[in-house]
């Protein structure tokens, strides 16, 4: 088991091709418990890929992926949810025919441990943890609506509540904000800080910058499958090579004022 200065997660050089297409290009990077790391970068460069990998969604082509002591290089997403690893996705996905009470207990009976048998007899733990993840994210009163039928910010919710239900120690969040309004990323980052405040480990990826920047206690920007860019959130804008390649000079002043103003409340 990690402890607080044994990195939860550490990647070495971790790769994915597709093609000739280096996706993510020699990645390594540690992240340690209760952390909040914030993954930035352009469109194409690699983040959900890199997500792709260490979730065991997608194979590396090379490098290596440590989990809590474990060499999780070569295992499959089910055994590494099973370990403690959830994540949420870009885009939707859920069973969109599936009451969103059905979808979380999709996620809590085959996302905690291997199952032998199919089936979805659902013993007093799951039932329990369905309940918990469900009230966690604040969609219990809507525990019977049909998936398909609830507005953006509650299908990213009940990805969450899935991810919740696994019972993880690491949580993947993959643009947690991608579609949502002012008040609705702040209803988001509040959910996020209460993972934390849980002692869940996040890493999460997003391009609305003071979102990633205010959550994150440190920040990595990836472009071409590569880190170009690791340290403080206030050091971003101050980057020369993620200002060209990603921010632009006009979101690098807006958010160097946005941490000055912070230095003076
Ligand atoms: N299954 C695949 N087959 C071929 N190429 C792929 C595949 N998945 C991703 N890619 C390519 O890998 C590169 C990285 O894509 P990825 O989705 O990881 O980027 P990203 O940083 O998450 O981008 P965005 O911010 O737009 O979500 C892109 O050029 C993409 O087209």
């Amino acid at each position: 088991m990690a402890g607080s200065d044994t990195p939860l997660l550490t990647c070495a050089q971790v790769s994915r091709h597709f093609g000739s297409l280096a996706a993510v290009d020699g990645v390594s990077l540690q992240v340690m418990p209760g952390e909040v790391l914030g993954i930035g970068g352009p469109n194409g460069a690699g983040k959900t890929t890199f997500f792709d990998v260490v979730t065991g969604i997608t194979a590396p082509s090379g490098g290596r992926i440590r989990f809590d002591g474990h060499d999780i290089t070569t295992w499959g997403a089910d055994r590494i949810c099973h370990a403690g690893v959830a994540r949420t996705f870009q885009l939707n996905a859920a069973f969109d025919h599936l009451t969103v009470q059905e979808n979380v207990q999709v996620a809590a009976q085959f996302g905690r441990t291997a199952r032998r048998f199919p089936g979805l007899w659902l013993s007093d733990t799951t039932k329990t943890a369905v309940q918990e993840a469900l009230e966690f994210v604040g969609l219990g009163a809507k525990r019977q609506m049909i998936a398909r039928d609830l507005p953006v910010l509650d299908r990213k919710l009940l990805m969450i509540a899935g991810a919740m239900a696994t019972n993880p120690r690491m949580i993947f969040l993959d643009e947690p904000v991608g579609g949502l309004n002012t008040d609705e990323i702040d209803h988001i980052q509040a959910l996020v800080r209460k993972m934390q405040a849980r002692g869940i480990t996040i890493v999460l990826i997003e391009h609305v910058m003071r979102f990633l920047l205010s959550l994150s206690s440190r920040v990595i920007i990836m472009h071409h499958g590569q880190v170009i860019f690791e340290g403080r959130p206030d050091q971003v804008a101050e980057d020369q090579t993620v200002v060209e390649t990603y921010l632009g000079k006009g979101a690098a002043g807006r958010l160097k004022s946005h941490f000055s103003e912070a230095d003076h409340v």
